[in-house]
């Protein structure tokens, strides 16, 4: 039985913006009083595991510790079938540079290895969510969602965040870097996910 999400406060363990945008509008009509790292200063765990529910685990953890509040976490990232599966749990990690991230570089990389790779397009792709939800008492809830579509080059559109201006869901003309942020959150990996989570939690 999963359990339920009492309409209260509720931490969102991310150092992401464009994330949290996601998700507040996600949850916006569940009337949740929504709290983010940002409020309470808290620092960016290090993401260790190999896996998206290891690293969503260490982050929900890591924000149910410093504030007892019931905290939900988003690890995420991008799947590229011809690449192996890269970048996957280290997507974030492709854009670090010693000045922070840099996401024109990280998609510029993707597309050269792709081109490296000598595979035929579509380049098939998808992004995948992991969301784990945790209290204080120990209990955790996990839910995943996926979005398959195709790598596209050049980089189209202004809107989202990380490597959207790449990535074309199947079905759709415009990347999720230009669509608008609210027909993305209806088919997003972490739409996916959330969709999930609101059977589970709320309803
Ligand atoms: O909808 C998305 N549209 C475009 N790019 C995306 C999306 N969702 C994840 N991504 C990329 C960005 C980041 O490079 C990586 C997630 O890494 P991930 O560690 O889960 O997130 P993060 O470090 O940006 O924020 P945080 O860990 O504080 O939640 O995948
Ligand atoms: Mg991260």
């Amino acid at each position: 039985m999963t359990r339920k999400l009492a309409r209260a406060k509720l931490l969102i363990a991310t150092h992401n913006r464009g994330k949290l945008d996601e998700i507040r509008a996600l949850l916006d009509v569940f009337g949740m009083d929504v709290v983010s790292n940002a409020d309470f200063g808290l620092p960016e765990p290090a993401e260790t595991e190999t896996t998206f529910v290891g690293n969503a685990r260490i982050k929900a953890l890591a924000g149910v510790k410093a504030t007892g509040l019931p905290t939900l976490a988003d690890d995420s990232g991008l799947a590229v079938e011809a690449l192996g599966g890269a970048p996957g749990v280290y997507t974030a990690d492709w854009a670090e540079t010693p000045n922070g991230r840099d996401f024109a570089m990280a998609m510029a990389r993707v597309y050269e290895e792709l081109l490296a790779s000598g595979a035929p397009q579509p380049w098939r792709a998808k992004f995948c969510c992991t969301l784990v939800l945790a209290w204080d008492d120990g209990h955790e809830e996990v839910f995943e969602g996926e979005v398959h579509g195709q790598i596209v080059w050049p980089p189209r559109g202004p809107n989202g965040h990380g490597y959207d201006p790449i990535f074309q869901a199947d079905g759709m003309t415009e990347t999720f870097g230009e669509m608008d942020p609210i027909e993305k959150n209806f088919v997003s990996h972490r739409a996916n996910a959330f969709e999930k989570l609101v059977k589970g939690c709320f309803v």
